[in-house]
């Protein structure tokens, strides 16, 4: 059977193993437009073979990076709400289930910031790690209330996405001062609030996030410092019910040194993993657009939204 895959959504997902489209909520809406591209683009003439389409672009998107559990999330939300047994209505089906699977995450993200502003005061100076639009728009809320932040914001090597959440802060004119990673204990006496983003939630609580958060919420627990973690539910990972474990990304070693350098120093080896595990009881609070959570209570809601649930719904036979 044919199952040909749009260019553009090949294209998408270049974009997204490359990391031009970057960051977990972005992955995910990106990742469902791509769906309703193909589903838009395909010119199947059964209803089989536009699901085989569909599943092929579905693999293809999955297949990018490993551990934003809300690219898989995105891809079983288009798949369930995917029906009909004609061409048309399964196209139409699809391509409504990705307008409303985007327009809920634009709302669970504003919702999200109403929520995480809370914990936020007036006078507040907050650490950042990495680039988290969840994270961000906790910030961006408090700011509407009219609360006055400032923000202390570590670079994240090796890829620096704390240049992005520093030039967005600068944007709404809140005070920066940039950090390199190894700086941040020492900067913690001075910030009354940690606020970090996640690629998946696991359902013990623990919040896989860009490397490095880890050992910042082990550092902020010694300070003092209250943690919080900015998650949509789509970050919630459903296979972590069942045993699973969230696969850490493995990068190019070539993110941290060059091959000039490298060759100066000899015979090493390198290891690049792009995110960690900080245990639930390094953190404060998870931070949802269904409220605020305790790390250690996430399963509830996890078994609320998921119940049973198969891992890749896009494998299934047609
Ligand atoms: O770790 C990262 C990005 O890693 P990378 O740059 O490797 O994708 C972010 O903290 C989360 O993805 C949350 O982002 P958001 O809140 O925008 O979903």
């Amino acid at each position: 059977m044919d199952t040909e895959v749009a260019p553009a959504v090949e294209a998408v997902a270049a974009d997204i193993a490359e990391m031009e489209i970057r960051g977990a909520a972005t992955i995910a809406d990106a990742a469902a437009d791509a769906l309703a591209t193909q589903a838009t683009a395909s010119d199947a003439e059964t209803a089989e073979q536009f699901r085989a389409e569909m599943h092929a672009a579905a693999g293809v998107l999955y297949d990018t990076r490993p551990t934003a559990v809300s690219l898989p999330n995105a891809l079983r939300f288009v798949f369930q709400s995917m029906e009909g047994t004609t061409v048309e209505s399964l196209r139409q089906s699809a391509v409504d289930a990705v307008e409303q699977f985007r327009d809920q995450l634009d709302r669970a993200q504003d919702d999200l910031g109403e929520i995480g502003a809370n914990r936020l005061r007036d006078g507040d100076t907050v650490m950042t790690h990495c680039h988290s639009t969840d994270a961000l728009a906790c910030i961006e809320a408090a700011l509407d209330q009219g609360k006055e932040l400032s923000a202390v914001v570590k670079e994240t090597r090796p890829r620096n996405q704390g240049h992005i959440t520093a030039e967005q802060l600068r944007e709404w004119d809140v005070p920066v001062t940039l950090i390199v990673d190894s700086a941040a204990r020492r900067y913690l006496d001075e910030v009354d609030h940690v606020l970090v983003g996640a690629d998946a939630v696991a359902a013990d609580g623990s919040v896989v996030n860009k490397i490095g958060t880890s050992g910042l919420a082990v550092s902020a627990r010694e300070r003092g410092v209250p943690i919080m973690t900015a998650a949509q539910t789509i970050k919630l990972h459903p296979g972590t019910m069942t045993g699973h474990t969230v696969e850490i990304e493995m990068r190019d070693e070539a993110e941290i040194i060059g091959p000039a350098e490298r060759d100066e120093i000899g015979d090493i080896a390198v290891e690049n993993p792009a995110f960690d595990v900080t245990p639930p009881r390094y953190m404060d609070a998870i931070v949802t657009e269904r409220g605020q959570f305790p790390p250690e209570s996430i399963v509830t809601l996890m078994r609320e939204l998921f119940g049973e649930t198969s891992a890749r719904p896009w494998e299934d036979p047609v």
